[in-house]
């Protein structure tokens, strides 16, 4: 059990105080469930853990763990920064009256329009990814007669151990300047020619779901190398040093995050010592935490429908969503838990295969999960740790609409996402015009 999770007198599990099975009579399935207060419990402890320290700080959410008006408004109360990583998701934030100097802009690939939009919102830190947007920017900025502040990405060669499709911080990446190859320093140097960007400090961001805080303090180290030269050089000062998110989570049994302050304890003890090293003040240190923040605090609900028994072999059980929620299991073999929420005290005594309605052989979401023999069709199954990049990577594949996204916290739901329609699912379309064709 996780947050606030808990079972009630009927044997259902509750979560924020509010019953799933009554979640699921109002809202319907496939439906996520957040978890306010356990939310309110990381941020908690980044705030904690950074607060003990005799640095500057700033912690910004990663929206593209979970991005909705709602979530950013949450973000907002909690009086955190907050990192987004497309035209989309600032639009998000804008329209979640989010203030705009709190604002990271991240990507590598921004087009002229999202830097506009980025110009126009006036937000706070744009992190510079590579020459193509450094010189964009610096000549959309020109034109404006406006300054921005900046942070170069790079890429300190440091392989964090996690899904290779979750690493960024290696050389061959396609993310930021490369730190051992010049490109950096050439970066450094753009910028301390330009009059249109103010250089505020480096980023990096070595990957996802990482277990070991050694990986940080090497990337730590490995940007300091020759902070030295640059500080000489070109006058360059480190205003701020952004280390990015990837902070793990649990999902199953087998993992095993380190603590929030951990993490924090080996970033501020690593650049102190830096710092003290080369007799600096102490930069500002930035986290960009996604997936630790939401992740555990998101369940989704499904109704359990079809059953498939082969003998010998192996039980599939269905539910009413699948790859289109969470595509977690299908992209990066991704291992969740779940429990029947309306059986919660019913003893785990079946080894069953959770199977999305998808079709497509790997849309499964569970292999031989645990869950009780007493198992019917219209059971409610409650898959654990989707909160972050479940919503957030949902898609629609076979015209399947985006499940709604329920709020709970002191006994109240709120709805923050409604269900899409079928209509939603047409609504951009256009009926073909037969004759345009045939004359053509
Ligand atoms: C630049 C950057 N910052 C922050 C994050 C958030 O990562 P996580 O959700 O693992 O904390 C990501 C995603 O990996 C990222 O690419
Ligand atoms: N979407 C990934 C993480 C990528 C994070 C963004 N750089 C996941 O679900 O684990």
């Amino acid at each position: 059990m996780r947050g606030t999770q808990e079972v009630n007198e009927n044997g259902h599990l509750t979560i924020g105080g509010v019953d799933t099975v009554k979640l699921v009579r109002e809202y319907g399935s496939p439906l996520y469930v957040y978890d306010i207060a356990l939310i309110k419990e990381k941020v908690a402890e980044f705030k904690k853990a950074f607060s003990r320290r005799e640095v500057p700080w700033q912690v910004a959410y990663a929206s593209k763990a979970f991005s909705s008006i709602a979530m950013i408004q949450l973000i907002n109360e909690l009086d955190l920064s907050l990192d987004v990583v497309s035209g989309g998701e600032l639009y998000t934030a804008v329209k979640a009256g989010f203030p705009p100097e709190r604002i990271h802009f991240h990507g590598n690939n921004k087009t002229p329009d999202e830097l506009k939009l980025a110009l126009d919102e006036k937000i706070g830190t744009i992190i510079v990814d590579n020459f193509y947007e450094l010189t964009l920017l610096d000549q959309l900025c020109a034109e404006r007669h406006q300054t921005i502040d900046v942070l170069l990405r790079t890429t300190p060669g440091v392989e964090a151990h996690t899904h290779t499709y979750i690493m960024t911080g290696q050389e061959d990446s396609k993310f930021g300047f490369n730190l051992n190859n010049g490109s950096l320093e050439e970066a450094i140097q753009m910028t301390s020619d330009s009059p249109n960007i103010v250089l505020k400090g480096l980023h990096c961001h070595i990957g996802s779901q990482i277990f070991n805080d050694k990986s940080f303090a090497q990337a730590i180290n490995k940007m300091f190398q020759k902070f030295d030269k640059w500080r000489k050089q070109y006058g360059f000062q480190l205003n701020v040093l952004n280390v990015g998110g990837g902070f793990g989570i649990k999902y199953s049994e087998e993992d095993e995050p380190l603590m929030i302050e951990k993490f924090v304890d080996t970033i501020v003890d690593t650049v102190i010592e830096e710092c003290n090293r080369l007799s600096m003040a102490y930069p500002e240190i930035w986290v960009e935490p996604g997936r630790i923040l939401v992740g555990e605090a998101g369940t989704t609900l499904y109704t359990i429908g079809a059953f498939k028994d082969i003998p010998q072999t192996r039980k599939y059980i269905s539910v009413d969503g699948g790859m289109t929620d969470n595509l977690r299991p299908a992209l990066y073999q991704a291992k969740y838990e779940c429990m029947v929420a309306n059986k919660a005290l019913a003893p785990a005594d079946d080894t069953v295969t959770v199977a999305g309605k998808c079709c497509e052989s790997g849309d499964i979401l569970i292999w031989d999960a645990k869950l009780p023999k007493v198992t019917e069709p219209n059971d409610i199954l409650a898959v654990f740790c989707t909160g972050a990049y479940g919503y957030a990577m949902a898609n629609h594949y076979n015209r399947i609409p985006k499940p709604a996204v329920v709020f709970v916290e002191n006994g109240s739901a709120q709805l923050v996402i409604q269900r899409e329609t079928y209509e939603d699912l047409i609504k951009h379309e256009l009926p073909l015009i037969q004759s345009v064709l045939v004359n053509n």
